[in-house]
């Protein structure tokens, strides 16, 4: 489908970065509608992006070929129980909502194709990495319109089991907010070290983006590039050293599967 049509409910942080990167890639924004019912959010939306907004899911949804479900987790089946009967056939449904399986999403939408989608907030740069999974009633046409739409905001990768989804979750979907963790310690620290607030932040920000390109573009792996910079009895070495003896590998490790039981858990609530 080349020019499909696209209505989000809900259109919050998650899917105001999809809309920008949407928009960056060359979508019209005549194909792009999005639900909310907050007037700030619509007026933020409307103002940012110039595409059409509405207060009524109902509306957004006719006549659209993908429905973006784009709602916090807690509300998702109230919202998916009120949208049920405005659905046509054909329709494709992409959730971005973390902990709700699509067992969950077919019970209270019905007979639906659905894929389960975990983005991250860097599509609204176009520098997203998704996973997805598809239920069995995507058509082939419809899971090429979902890597249409994945696509066009950064990269994108299948999982053949939806428990994989949390893992997902774990490294990608809050992964951004590790590194942002990360650049806001350097940043503080390297201000306690003499640098102003802003030049800390900058070497910091540039660090990290110049450090995730050469690692996607070595041929080696990141623990390789990390040696090359650790030369042996200066600098990074002691940086490292304190890492390692702090038990960065091992907290990594912890954060990331609290990440995925939570989202196991949101299931076991939220899904009934
Ligand atoms: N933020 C992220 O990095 C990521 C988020 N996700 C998933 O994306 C989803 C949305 O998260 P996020 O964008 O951060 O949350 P936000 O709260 O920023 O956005 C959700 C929006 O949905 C609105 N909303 C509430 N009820 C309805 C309704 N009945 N109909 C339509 N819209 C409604 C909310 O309005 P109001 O505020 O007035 O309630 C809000 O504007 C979640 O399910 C999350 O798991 C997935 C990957 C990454
Ligand atoms: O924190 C959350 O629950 C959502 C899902 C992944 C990123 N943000």
């Amino acid at each position: 489908m080349s020019s499909p049509h696209i209505a989000f409910i809900g259109a919050g942080n998650m899917a105001s970065s999809l809309i920008g990167g949407l928009l960056a890639e060359g979508f019209q924004t005549n194909q792009l509608i999005a639900s909310d019912p907050g007037a700030e959010t619509r007026s933020r939306v409307a103002e940012q992006f110039a595409i059409a907004t509405t207060d009524d899911n109902a509306q957004a949804v006719a006549g659209a070929d993908v429905i973006v479900l784009a709602v916090k987790p807690q509300v998702m089946k109230a919202v998916c129980q009120a949208l049920a009967p405005q659905l046509s056939a054909g329709q494709l449904i992409v959730s971005v909502a973390a902990g709700i399986p699509c067992a969950s999403l077919e019970k209270w939408l019905g007979d639906v194709a659905v894929v389960r989608c975990m983005p991250n907030t860097p599509a609204l740069r176009r520098q997203g990495v998704s996973g997805l999974f598809a239920n069995a009633r995507v058509s082939s046409t419809q899971r090429a319109l979902a890597e249409q739409l994945l696509g066009a905001v950064g990269i994108y990768l299948w999982v053949e089991q939806e428990s994989l989804i949390d893992a997902v979750i774990a490294v990608s979907g809050s992964g951004p907010a590790y590194f942002f963790l990360m650049m806001e310690a350097m940043t503080e620290a390297g201000a306690k070290l003499g640098l102003s607030r802003a030049d800390a932040e900058k070497l910091a920000l540039y660090t990290a983006l110049g450090a995730a390109d050469m690692a996607i573009h070595a041929d080696v792996d990141a623990a390789e590039l990390r040696r090359r910079v650790t030369s042996p009895g200066g600098t990074t070495e002691q940086a490292i050293r304190t890492f390692e003896e702090g038990g960065l590998r091992n907290l990594v490790e912890q954060a990331m599967n609290n990440c995925a039981a939570r989202a196991a858990e949101m299931a076991e609530q939220l899904g009934q």
